[in-house]
């Protein structure tokens, strides 16, 4: 691998902005939600970038441009140098293996009806990914990463704890082997007791499997806990970045200073510190 390579993004957002249109308007006379204001991030190889900010900042609709949810009104995104601005299906396809999504509810993840062994199995049929055996064996190997045991694979969502489905979700999300992971919200749907073991299970990912991952939150000290980098966010801009440290430790931003007084620690009291 040269250099070069190796120091490609592997998702670069390059000024992104996204407009919505409301219902309330008219049509000469729209009301537009500026909801994603020149955004420019870039993701680098084994790093975990943190986006904070409250409700409504832009967070979801960042992390939206970022998975293919939503398309940017204007900004370029790439990922690992490739322009996947206008997905195409084949870019599709290429999309799925490089970045993988764990949203805040594994509800909306997983199917109601399926075992967790055919839901782990999906991504590797849909992909068409080795034989039948090969995929058994990542279909273990999975579960295991995760934490979770055998027993859970004959198990429907509905028969697992809310910390046990997402942890089937980040298994499902890991399937494919992705470069990078977009966790929005992983833990605020979770009991403050569960939320530790979530973030010691991503960390411990990020840490043995080299990952990249986009962590979003409205709860700083959860970003704190587990970013490289923090990017503070509010009304659809980018209000101040650097590395985690920096940012905590000597705010510049008048809004992050704010963030920060404002923030009683939601977590595992460990995890304040
Ligand atoms: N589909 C949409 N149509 C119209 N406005 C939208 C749409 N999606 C988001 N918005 C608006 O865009 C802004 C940013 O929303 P976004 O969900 O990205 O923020 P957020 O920081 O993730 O907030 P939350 O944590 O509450 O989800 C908000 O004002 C929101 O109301």
């Amino acid at each position: 691998m040269s250099d070069a390579t190796k120091e490609e993004p592997i998702i670069f957002l390059d000024d992104i902005s996204v407009t919505f249109r409301t219902r309330t308007g008219s049509i000469l006379h729209p009301n537009l939600v500026h909801a994603v204001q020149g955004v420019t991030i870039k993701l680098m190889p084994g790093e975990t970038v943190g986006i904070v900010g409250e409700s409504g900042c832009g967070k979801s609709t960042t992390a939206n441009v970022m998975c293919g949810l939503q398309s940017p009104t204007s900004g370029r995104v790439y990922f690992k140098g490739t322009d996947v601005t206008k997905r195409t299906a084949d870019l599709r396809k290429k999309i799925g293996r490089v970045v993988s999504v764990v949203f805040q509810d594994p509800a909306t993840a997983l199917n109601p009806r399926m075992v967790v062994h055919d839901q782990l199995r999906d991504p590797l049929l849909v992909h068409k990914v080795g034989t039948p055996q090969e995929q058994e064996r990542r279909i273990n190997e999975l579960i295991e990463l995760v934490g979770l045991p055998k027993s859970a694979l004959r198990a429907l969502p509905g028969q697992l704890s809310g910390g046990q489905r997402q942890r089937v979700a980040i298994a499902r999300a890991m399937s494919l082997q992705p470069d990078a992971i977009i966790a929005d919200e992983p833990t605020s749907a979770l009991d403050v007791s569960v939320r530790a073991q979530i973030l010691n299970l991503l960390t411990d990912l990020k840490r043995d499997l080299g990952l990249s991952m986009i962590f979003i939150s409205h709860d700083i000290q959860t970003v704190r806990y587990i970013s490289d980098r923090i990017i503070v966010m509010n009304h659809g801009q980018i209000m101040e970045q650097g590395p985690a440290k920096q940012v905590f430790e000597h705010p510049q931003d008048a809004y992050t200073k704010t963030l920060l007084g404002a923030a009683p620690s939601l977590l595992h009291p460990k995890l304040g510190q």
